[in-house]
């Protein structure tokens, strides 16, 4: 098996060593391809001059190509070692080539897509030197400042995609790849320096909510502002908004943690009751209205009858909610709009009644826990009880999980099931909060499904393009780790899925288990149903699929599983919020097997049969 090589970026000033350290990290090969990428028509002697002295220096083991055709000078030769010098020459070519000095927009975003996709296509080693800009003040030229901006767009668009990001300060060299990733803000409209994002490789630019724009500023991105949510603990007492679910004070059990062995591993799941069903269909035949005419309704009918074994079914009186919460570590490379923290200060607000989660679910009666899977910070001890570990692993690199984790992960999720189900549940949803967990679910899917990255990627919380190119390389790094987990759900939850899915898979599961319905949400829900049903085969039939979700993934999804969903909102919200959408409409079809009339009560005729002759021929 041959091993991937490394990408590395290299960034640093003037001077700084950075073209030297590049070539210390490639000394070990035999021959370099070095693709040069500064002018070469020119009559300054003294920069003629220095290129002939870098040239010697390096000697006979480097092939010199002089280019501007990055992209397909590294999809010429993907497994060669090669170093790239320098990515400022190579852009200020591609400014001249378009004349984009003095254009009005500039839009460099097609580009360095393909620059950024013949990179993460790249199977050898590759070093790409670039200059780090804009430490000095504001160039007075626009020229000057148009370069500066989209030299910053382009180095953090290829850090992305790269394995390593180094900078040289001063002849020492600053390990950056583990560091955060700051999350970029969108474009000003109309400012011809920010105009890198402006291609929508799947569809609009949106805004992204809690985050400015400083009009007029020049400056680099900086981090988004944390929302205001307050850490409060759920039992102090708050004026609530009539017409919304408080999360109940005492969590979802606080029984001992569950046994994990053989967490993943569940007995034959029995269908919903035919025979039942049947009953139901012929009980629709005789409600007054022309038979199928209450369309998908009817059969959602037929379906809570099934599942509960009883025609006419029960009233469905117990709805609940229990929300998955857990950080992933592929947050910290840029995947979301939003910074991880949003994911605690989310879990307060739910605690406290004032997210759509707990709005939506007061519409039906349904009550609404949460769990903390995977925090990345503490929350109070009631909503702790299953905490597998603060943040899954990055997937890019790393296990999100150990296969001990995800067995107790999977457990608590069927423990938590139980519980609610011995406690009087008649309804289970799912629901999830995580910021950077549509990463991992477009993983899964991609990975079961056999899709692209590109065909699972999604806007998740609503990234703009560069985050959409380092979400897509994240997703494409994810699914080349948990391609040998295809057919493992266990290994492949430890290896790209993380607490919260692998909790949300028992309870799906589980739920299968204790012949109890189950409403899908949105696409991380159904990335964890994809593994139960590969956990527990048959489980799919006791699942309703709520909604539609605006990811890719999430269609993909749904069709894997065969489930057609009840309703199309276009949200991407999570918590359950889709699943609580649909709820209304299934307990409308309870009532109406449990509260129409029939034709004989009602005195209505009914549709005469097709060979019964009418009793006199119209006149
Ligand atoms: O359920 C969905 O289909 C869905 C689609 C987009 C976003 N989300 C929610 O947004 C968060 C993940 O989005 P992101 O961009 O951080 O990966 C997480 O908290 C999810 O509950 C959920
Ligand atoms: C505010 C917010 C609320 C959410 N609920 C589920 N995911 C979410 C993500 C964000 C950013």
């Amino acid at each position: 098996m041959t091993t991937r090589g490394h990408r590395t970026l290299i960034l640093g000033g003037v001077r700084s060593g950075k073209s030297d350290h590049g070539e210390d990290l490639l000394r070990a090969h035999a021959s370099v391809r070095y693709l040069a990428t500064g002018p070469t028509l020119t009559t300054d002697t003294e920069w003629t001059a220095r290129v002939e002295r870098h040239r010697a220096r390096r000697g006979d083991r480097y092939t010199t190509v002089e280019t501007t055709a990055l992209a397909d000078e590294l999809r010429a030769h993907r497994d060669t070692a090669t170093l790239v010098d320098d990515l400022g020459n190579w852009l200020a070519a591609r400014l001249d080539a378009t004349d984009a000095w003095s254009a009005e927009t500039v839009d460099r975003a097609g580009e360095n897509a393909e620059l950024c996709s013949a990179i993460g296509g790249f199977d050898g080693d590759l070093v790409l030197i670039s200059p780090e800009v804009g430490l000095a003040p504001v160039p007075p030229t626009p020229a000057g400042r148009l370069f500066q901006d989209q030299l910053g767009v382009l180095n953090a668009a290829v850090a992305a995609v790269c394995d390593r990001v180094l900078l040289v300060v001063a002849g020492r060299v600053i390990d950056l790849s583990d560091a955060a990733v700051v999350t970029p803000r969108p474009s000003t409209t109309g400012d011809r320096m920010a105009t890198g994002s402006s291609v929508t490789p799947t569809g609009s630019t949106e805004p992204v909510a809690a985050q400015t724009v400083s009009p007029g500023s020049a400056a680099p991105s900086v981090p988004a502002a944390p929302i205001p949510v307050p850490v409060a603990t759920p039992s102090a007492p708050v004026d609530l908004p009539t017409g919304v679910v408080r999360v109940e004070a005492d969590g979802p059990g606080d029984r001992p943690r569950p046994d994990p062995t053989d967490a993943e591993v569940f007995g034959p799941i029995d269908p919903p009751d035919e025979a039942i069903a049947d009953e139901a269909r012929a009980r629709q035949l005789t409600l007054t209205k022309p038979a199928g005419s209450l369309g998908r309704l009817e059969e959602l009918g037929v379906w809570i009858s099934a599942c509960q074994g009883v025609c006419p079914p029960r009233p469905i009186t117990a709805p609940t909610v229990v929300v998955f919460a857990g950080d992933h570590g592929v947050a910290r490379s840029g995947v979301s709009a939003f910074p991880p923290e949003v994911t605690v200060q989310m879990v307060a607000n739910i605690a406290e009644g004032g997210a759509a989660v707990n709005v939506l679910a007061a519409r039906s009666g349904a009550r609404v826990r949460v769990v903390d899977m995977a925090v990345d910070a503490d929350t109070p001890p009631q909503f702790g009880t299953y905490k597998v570990r603060r943040g899954s692993g990055d997937l890019r690199v790393t296990d999100a999980l150990t296969v001990d984790e995800a067995r107790q992960a999977i457990a608590a999720g069927r423990a938590i099931a139980d519980d609610l189900i011995d406690a009087g549940a008649d309804l289970l949803i799912p629901g999830d909060l995580g910021i950077g967990n549509t990463t991992p679910s477009a993983v899964i899917v991609g990975t079961l499904a056999r899709r692209e990255p590109v065909e699972v990627v999604g806007r998740g919380t609503g990234i703009d393009d560069l985050g959409w190119m380092r979400k897509t390389a994240a997703i494409r790094d994810g699914m080349r780790r948990a391609r040998p987990h295809r057919n493992d759900p266990l290994r492949l939850l430890a290896a790209v899925g993380g607490a919260d899915l692998a909790a949300m898979a028992g309870y799906l599961a589980q739920a299968a288990v204790r012949k109890t319905p189950a409403i899908l949400d949105g696409v991380v829900v159904t990335a964890a149903a994809l593994i139960a049903a590969e956990l527990a085969p048959g489980a799919t039939r006791w699942w309703l699929a709520g909604h539609r979700s605006a990811e890719p993934a999430h269609s993909i999804a749904l069709e894997y599983l065969d489930l057609e969903p009840v309703v199309e909102f276009s949200m991407r919200l999570g918590e359950g919020t889709g699943a609580l959408a649909a709820l209304p409409a299934v307990m409308s079809a309870v009532d109406v097997l449990t509260s129409m009339s029939t034709f004989g009560e009602a005195g209505v005729s009914e549709k005469p049969a097709p060979d019964d002759e009418p009793a006199e021929a119209p006149a």
